[in-house]
């Protein structure tokens, strides 16, 4: 029987289980990145934190896939800033100093195996600041990002820049995107190609590619919209075949 690959996903930090209203720590995941995953025939493995260097070189050699997923802000120590914005209203109980570390780390071990990897949204701003990047700690600009409190999630159109892997993938020249964050890339980081911009001047889409290696970053949320988006499937594939 051929062996199928392994997609690593890392997982947020938690500490509330609806379904049995305990308090306990826990560690989750979109469930859609699962469903991904079986539809190429990967097996998924959720990538818990951890601070033992160890356990994460053994995890980035069980890999052969890498998603970085969205979730809480990523601390500012990580790119050399103060934080200089509520944090702890966006990362209310959750400290993240754990997961920061564990990507940072994990990416940075990946990459330097030949790993594919894909981060969307705090995945992708966990690739640029391992590359030397950094954020702007929350945006202000005229186009909506955040999701509401009342959970509305506000879409935007992107522009696709040519003379990219993401334009010769999409080959288009605008499309659409869902978007859940309130901060973004400021500094790029070293030898990062910003492939998609928002009308804001937001980036987008970012992606450091080479015969060798594919690597992208998505900041809207094109693992929920495959359906009615389904020119991102293009994306999933090529990351993840
Ligand atoms: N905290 C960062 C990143 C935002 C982010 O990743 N949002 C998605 C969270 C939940 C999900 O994975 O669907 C920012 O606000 O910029």
């Amino acid at each position: 029987m051929k062996k199928r690959k392994i997609v690593g996903i890392c997982s947020s930090v938690g500490n509330k289980a609806k379904a049995t209203n305990n308090t306990y720590p826990i560690i989750f995941i979109n469930r859609i990145f699962i469903e991904i995953s079986h539809s190429y025939n990967l097996i998924p493995i959720i990538l818990s934190p951890t601070v033992d260097i160890s356990e994460i070189e053994q995890m980035a050699n069980m890999i052969d896939f890498l998603i970085l997923t969205g979730g809480e802000d990523i601390h500012p120590q990580f790119y050399n800033e103060v934080i200089n914005y509520d944090y702890y209203e966006y990362n209310a109980c959750n400290p993240t100093l754990e997961r920061d570390y564990f990507e940072i780390q994990l990416y940075s071990i990946s990459k330097s195996l030949g790993k594919s990897i894909l981060g969307i949204c705090r995945g992708m701003q966990i690739i640029n600041i391992s590359e030397g990047g950094t954020l702007c700690q929350n945006i202000d600009t005229y186009l909506e990002h955040s999701i509401r409190k009342d959970g509305w999630i506000p879409y935007h159109s992107i522009k696709i820049k040519k003379n990219t892997i993401l334009h010769q993938l999409l080959d288009i020249e605008e499309y659409t995107v869902s978007s859940t964050h309130h901060q973004c890339i400021k500094k790029l980081g070293m030898n990062i190609v910003a492939s998609a911009y928002s009308a804001d001047g937001i980036v987008e889409a970012i992606e450091l590619c080479s015969d060798k290696q594919k690597i992208i970053g998505f900041q809207g949320h094109i693992e929920n919209i495959l359906t009615n988006y389904t020119e991102y499937n293009k994306i999933i594939k090529y990351i993840l075949s």
